[in-house]
């Protein structure tokens, strides 16, 4: 999405406004009342000057002066139900853009979170949402209101007198010509410093994210020295940033100043050749002027929040417009009896020279199970993601009961495919939320008679308060074990079709891990499972099983047949693991 040019980005906060269409007419007609009340209201200072010099009596006077007391306050008023109005606006705006960007970042695949650290999404949806939000603010309450303003004073001097009119307003478009420049001057030198200060806070995550192996490691002075240095890079960046926002303050003050005092200049000398006016008249003509420095000041002021704005919204134009490759809109997988998954001549690579998948074929019936074992960085973890479109083959095509993954909508893929990664990421929350996934509607029934299935029940049961169990940020009060187990009852809850381990045991304790592979192996009769595993004994009871090395298939055939037969790698490796692995 081009948000580069100011007429792209005021599209886009207009498109974000469109749907709030009748609050920002109200908005609109109350800042348009408070800016007629602003404008209006000084003619009863005139009208009092007036008929105070013509020597009218002091109850005449009182009125005009209640009057002008009168409509200051319902201005007033006006301008704080514009502030509430605006507040509550853009705060649903932005929150809506802060949902929409956060969505994009939980759905897109590697490719984006390889580019994209947590801490530098976080600073873009929170940090560059907020000057945006600040923005929209400024914007309603300042840029607009203030330029209407400047319209309303013009206008009314011109009603006053052509010629001094004509000339503020000559002078007021300079003025407004200069302060826009200025606005677009500084975003680009924001953008980069708003960059480099995103980058940093992905650098302290990924760093407080690994604190136990920094520690363990004693690398805490190489993480800290690494981090001095980003700072003193941020620093200097901040430095040329600051400079060149104060350079284009400076300008807009100093052309600012200059405007005013020529207009000045110009009343004088027009007021002394014009000896019709009245007093009053000379007054609110000089009051019009200072007036005008208000709006004029105001848009000063808003140049540095206009340039971080500016900077804020093409980042998130950046963001939005990551290519996502998640077919939403794909073919939905129907109601099948079973799924059957074909690989034919795949290859993959993280980078795209250096493919880690290498003309990779398999062919797995619907309801059958595949056990796949091979060496450390053989490529087992990337066949997992690529059934289940974490990554997308560069050549060749995974699919799925005949179809192509990649048309297949991504909604009802996910809701047939449950995996249990060997890392598994807990939330803070209850045991039932990290079960569920925080989805309210899922019953406690459903939950426990997973547990059963899974033999688990007795586990859980241990938990004191149950399924209203607090587990901790990152599950660090559960055990890797047990983090284990309740990512496999968060898979086997879905009921999927398609069931991918990747170690999925690999840390539970021998005894349960017994029990959960038994209960895995009964749920298997009705689903097609994909087990990854390092221990053999793990892959024993599979219908077929795989071997890979560096990317490749180098042994696939039926588990039993391959047991029985000694010239086989797995008959081999076997041998060597002492019998079961
Ligand atoms: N996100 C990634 N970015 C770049 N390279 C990656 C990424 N994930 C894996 N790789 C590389 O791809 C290769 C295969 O990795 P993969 O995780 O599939 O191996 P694996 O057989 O599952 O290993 P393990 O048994 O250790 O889990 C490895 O060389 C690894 O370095």
């Amino acid at each position: 999405m081009d948000l580069y040019s100011t007429r792209s980005r005021t599209f886009f906060v207009l498109r974000r406004l469109s749907p709030h269409k009748a609050k920002v007419a109200v908005l609109f007609s109350l800042i348009l009342v408070g800016i007629g009340l602003q404008v209006y209201s000084p003619r009863y200072v005139q009208l009092f000057i007036d008929q105070a010099k013509e020597g009218k009596g002091s109850s005449v006077l009182m009125m005009s002066a209640f009057l002008f007391f009168g409509l200051t306050a319902l201005r007033q008023i006006a301008s704080v139900a514009v502030q509430v109005l605006a507040g509550d606006i853009t705060w649903t705006v932005t929150n809506r853009l802060r949902l929409e960007l956060t969505r994009l970042c939980l759905e897109r695949d590697w490719q984006f979170h390889e580019k994209h650290a947590p801490g530098e999404l976080v600073e873009r949806i929170d940090g560059d949402v907020g000057k945006l939000n600040n923005f929209l603010s400024a914007f309603i309450l300042k840029v607009i209101g203030n330029h209407l303003l400047i319209i309303a004073i013009a206008a009314a001097i011109l009603l006053i007198h052509p010629v001094i009119g004509a000339v503020v307003i000559v002078l007021s478009v300079i003025a407004l010509y200069v302060l826009h420049r200025m606005g677009n001057y500084g975003t680009a030198a924001v953008r980069g410093y708003l960059a480099e200060s995103a980058e940093m806070l992905g650098y302290l995550d990924e760093r407080i994210t690994g604190r136990e192996d920094i520690r363990a490691l004693d690398a805490n002075s190489f993480a800290l020295a690494s981090y001095y240095r980003g700072l003193r890079r941020l620093y200097r960046t901040r430095k040329q940033t600051g400079s060149i926002l104060a350079t284009s303050l400076n300008t807009a003050d100093v052309t600012l100043a200059a405007i005013l005092s020529g207009s000045i200049l110009c009343i004088g000398l027009l007021t002394l050749r014009n000896a019709d006016l009245s007093l009053g008249t000379v007054f609110l003509v000089y009051y019009y002027i200072t007036l005008l420095l208000v709006p004029l000041r105001n848009i000063v002021y808003e140049i540095s929040d206009l340039q971080q704005a500016g900077a804020a919204l093409q980042r998130i134009g950046e963001l939005l417009d990551e290519e996502d490759r998640s077919s939403p809109t794909g073919v939905r997988i129907g109601e099948f009896e079973g799924l059957s998954v074909r690989f034919d001549n795949v290859t993959f690579g993280y980078e795209e020279t250096k493919p880690v998948i290498r003309n990779f074929n398999l062919d797995l019936p619907p309801n059958r199970t595949i056990g796949i074992i091979g060496r450390s960085g053989s490529g087992k973890s990337t066949i997992a993601k690529l059934l289940f479109r974490s990554c997308e083959a560069q050549q060749g095509m995974v699919s799925i009961n005949g179809t192509d993954i990649r048309r297949i909508d991504a909604d009802s893929l996910l809701t047939l495919i449950a995996y249990v990664p060997q890392s598994v990421e807990l939330f803070e929350g209850t045991l039932r939320d990290n079960v569920t996934m925080f989805d309210a509607t899922v019953g406690d029934e459903l939950i426990w008679e997973t547990f059963r299935m899974l033999r688990m029940d007795e586990w859980a049961r241990r938990f004191a308060d149950g399924l209203d169990t607090t587990i901790d940020r990152d599950g660090m009060n559960v055990s890797a074990g047990e983090a284990q187990l309740i990512a496999s009852a968060r898979a086997f809850l879905k009921r999927p079709k398609l069931v991918i381990l990747d170690e999925a045991t690999s840390r539970i304790d021998p005894d349960t891990e017994s029990a959960t592979r038994q209960a895995i192996e009964e749920l298997m009769r009705d689903r097609t499972v994909v087990i990854i595993a390092h221990k053999l004994s793990t892959v024993a009871n599979t219908d077929f099983l795989l071997v890979m090395r560096d990317g490749k298939a180098v042994e696939f055939g039926e588990t039993r047949l391959l047991a029985d037969d000694p010239s086989s790698e797995y008959a081999r490796m076997r041998k060597k693991a002492g019998g079961g692995g």
